[in-house]
């Protein structure tokens, strides 16, 4: 198995980012927060991984203690190889982050005088990288308004141009936040195949923090979900969408009424219906035997199909197990007993499929930390 723990990376694979036993406390006494509690992981050099976790989870502690903006209490953090806190100059020449959207750039300047700005204080003569902006600026549908000030353009392409000034330097490891804040269902879908596409052709390693799942699903290959503080799972976002025991089966028809919906609420574990569709649907989820239940229960009242289909979980559904919160990153109502729980159900699911726990934990580590970057697993139904 190849070893996926920040200290048991072997050195010719040195991990772009490493963090190991990094822990943050905000204030004393009764009212200290372990803001990021034990947090270790490793990074592989051009892997895309995800940032998942409630609000409060410790996502933003996490990135801000890596990116050396606070402080950790304990623990070490090692950008392609360099301890932080022994160069800081020098490990942070490699990292770009975009934290607050599109308010990275300079709005007065145009695109690309933003991009030459920022490859300036990356450290890189602007002439040098001046292959990588033209390249950023056709990626990216920029190209046409490169000379024109950020403050005219959209919000979507002042969102392209904050991707694109991250990267105008030389950065090999980059954080975006959030990347699609704000944008509308077409922009968004064209940034995340954009981050996606330059990172598999500028060979970058991206985290990415986001409470849009569409974005962790669509781009990444590997995701640390966090929760209080912890790391509660991280592995293949493939993994973790097979982890979850919650396959349904959807039903169409114009015989579904309101009542009939009743009746098999009664009988089966009705996970949704729709009675105003057209044609109205249920989602039952089942299991073995079920599944003939369920068809003799619809022959039983009449109900002729109009229409079938499986529904496999989403990564949101991995989520709100994990983490009893919604996809916006709220807590449910759910108690920490149940979360715990679902998580363990969770994580022994992974662990049965060469995953490990980590003691009594409510963590896993992958069993194969490397991760195929090309293979995407598409959901029917979904974008
Ligand atoms: N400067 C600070 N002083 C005191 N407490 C803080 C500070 N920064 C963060 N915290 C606390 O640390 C915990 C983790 O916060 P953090 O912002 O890292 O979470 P997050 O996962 O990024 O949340 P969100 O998704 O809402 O941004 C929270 O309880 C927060 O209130």
């Amino acid at each position: 198995m190849p070893p996926t723990t920040p200290s048991d990376l072997p050195s010719d694979g040195t991990p772009a980012l490493s963090v190991e036993g990094l822990s943050k406390r905000f204030g004393a006494g009764a009212d200290a927060v372990r803001a990021v509690d034990d947090v270790s992981f490793a990074i592989e050099r051009g892997s895309v991984v995800g940032l998942l976790g409630p609000n409060g989870a410790g996502k933003t502690t996490l990135i801000k203690s890596v990116l050396g903006t606070v402080l950790p209490d304990e623990g070490t953090v090692r950008v392609l190889g360099r301890d932080v806190t022994d160069g800081r100059r020098a490990a942070y020449a490699d990292v770009g982050a975009m934290l607050e959207g599109a308010r990275n750039d300079y709005w007065r300047l145009t695109v690309r005088e933003n991009l030459r700005y920022f490859a300036t204080i990356g450290g890189v003569a602007p002439d040098s990288v001046a292959d990588r902006h033209e390249r950023l600026l056709d990626r990216l549908d920029l190209a046409d308004k490169a000379d024109t000030p950020v403050r005219e353009l959209s919000r979507g392409m002042k969102q392209k141009v904050s991707l694109a000034s991250v990267l105008a330097g030389d950065a090999e490891l980059v954080f975006l936040d959030e990347p699609t804040l704000g944008l509308d269902v077409e922009g968004s879908r064209t940034l995340r195949r954009e981050i996606r596409r330059l990172a598999e052709e500028e060979d970058l390693t991206v985290v990415v923090s986001s409470h849009d799942m569409r974005v962790i699903e669509d781009v990444c290959d590997r995701v640390i979900v966090m929760s209080e503080g912890s790391v509660v799972a991280d592995d293949a976002v493939e993994r973790l969408l097979g982890a979850v025991d919650d396959s349904r089966l959807r039903i169409a028809s114009t015989d579904l009424s309101p009542s009939t919906i009743d009746d098999l609420r009664d009988r089966f574990d009705v996970a949704d219906a729709d009675a105003a569709a057209d044609p109205p649907t249920v989602e039952v989820r089942t299991d073995g035997d079920a599944v003939y239940d369920l068809f003799d229960a619809l022959r039983a009242a009449d109900v002729t199909l109009d229409g079938i289909d499986t529904v496999e979980p989403s990564l949101e559904d991995v989520f709100v197990q994990l983490t009893g919160a919604d996809a916006e990153g709220s807590r449910g109502p759910g108690s920490d007993e149940e979360r715990g729980r679902a998580a363990g159900r969770l994580a022994a699911a992974v662990g049965d499929g060469g995953g490990r726990r980590d003691g009594n934990r409510r963590r896993w580590r992958p069993a194969d930390g490397r991760v195929n970057r090309r293979r995407r697993r598409r959901i029917p139904g979904r974008r």
